[in-house]
């Protein structure tokens, strides 16, 4: 089943009668099928996070159509997109945006409690989670008292919690160690696989990327290659590698080591 398909985007920026505008994205098509777990890549300035800010329905498309669960977010008012994106979309970001005052097990609540669910299946479905990446002894704390990579796990937790259609993530291990990046991405994919959730994570990190499905490549606001994962983790690093070698930018020798 389809879960997300972008025709013929386009995103401009600034405007046309002050002669100032920038084209960061140009006739982009993509089809994110349910159950994917979808990286995005490409160099500084390509337009990934333009790209995901309009799938996530945060910013709007100068053209073009999206279809989340087979409706055109691209028409709804700005009411209707709140309410849309509240109850159907997830998201995880690099700053892991969780509230300081309340406790993680709370924060995780957060979108059920919007969704007025009844608190016993709110209760089982965070403690549910919470076993599943790991956090179940520090649900009481608060996000100050514990680590960068228990705060990503409960912001992780917190975009699943309310079985979106689709989860957004934005270099969800941009400010994590590599064996705390290591460990959430093992977690996603076992939360990708059990609960068939669709995740589309940008990331510049190829050893973040080599946990995904299908990596897309950006350049220029287009899209520039595709490629899938067979068996072999280790051998799709490589590929991304490549790619990321040819479509220039960065050195990723530090991401190598991890292995
Ligand atoms: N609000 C804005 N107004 C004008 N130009 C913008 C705006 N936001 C982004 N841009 C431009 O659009 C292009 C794409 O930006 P975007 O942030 O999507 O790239 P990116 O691929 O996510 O880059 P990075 O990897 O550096 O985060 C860039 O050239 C950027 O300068």
């Amino acid at each position: 089943m389809i879960i997300l398909e972008a025709k013929n985007l386009s995103k401009i920026y600034g405007q046309k009668s002050k002669g100032v505008t920038y084209q960061a994205l140009t006739d982009l098509y993509l089809t994110i099928h349910q159950g994917e777990f979808v990286g995005i890549m490409g160099p500084s300035g390509s337009g990934k996070t333009t790209l995901l800010q309009i799938l996530g329905t945060i910013d709007r498309p100068t053209s073009g159509e999206i279809w989340i669960e087979g409706q055109n977010v691209a028409n709804m008012s700005d009411d209707e997109l709140a309410d849309f994106r509240r109850k159907r979309l997830g998201f995880i970001f690099q700053e892991f945006y969780l509230l300081d005052a309340l406790t993680l097990k709370e924060n995780i609540l957060v979108p059920l409690v919007l969704e007025k669910r009844p608190i016993a299946e709110m209760e089982q479905r965070v403690n549910e989670l919470a076993k599943y990446l790991g956090i179940d002894q520090v649900l009481s704390h608060r996000p100050y008292e514990v680590s960068g990579g228990q705060r990503q796990r409960a912001a992780a937790a917190r975009a699943l919690v309310h079985s979106p259609a689709l989860i957004l993530a934005d270099e969800p291990t941009g400010n994590l160690d590599s064996k705390s990046a290591k460990s959430l991405m093992e977690s996603l994919v076992q939360l990708n696989k059990k609960e068939q959730s669709t995740i589309l994570t940008v990331t510049h990190d190829p050893f973040t990327a080599s946990y995904c499905d299908r990596v897309i490549f950006i350049k220029d606001g287009k899209v520039f290659t595709e490629i899938r994962r067979g068996e072999s983790r280790q051998a799709f690093f490589q590929q991304i590698m490549q790619v990321t070698t040819a479509l220039g930018g960065e050195s990723y020798e530090l991401a190598k080591s991890r292995f």
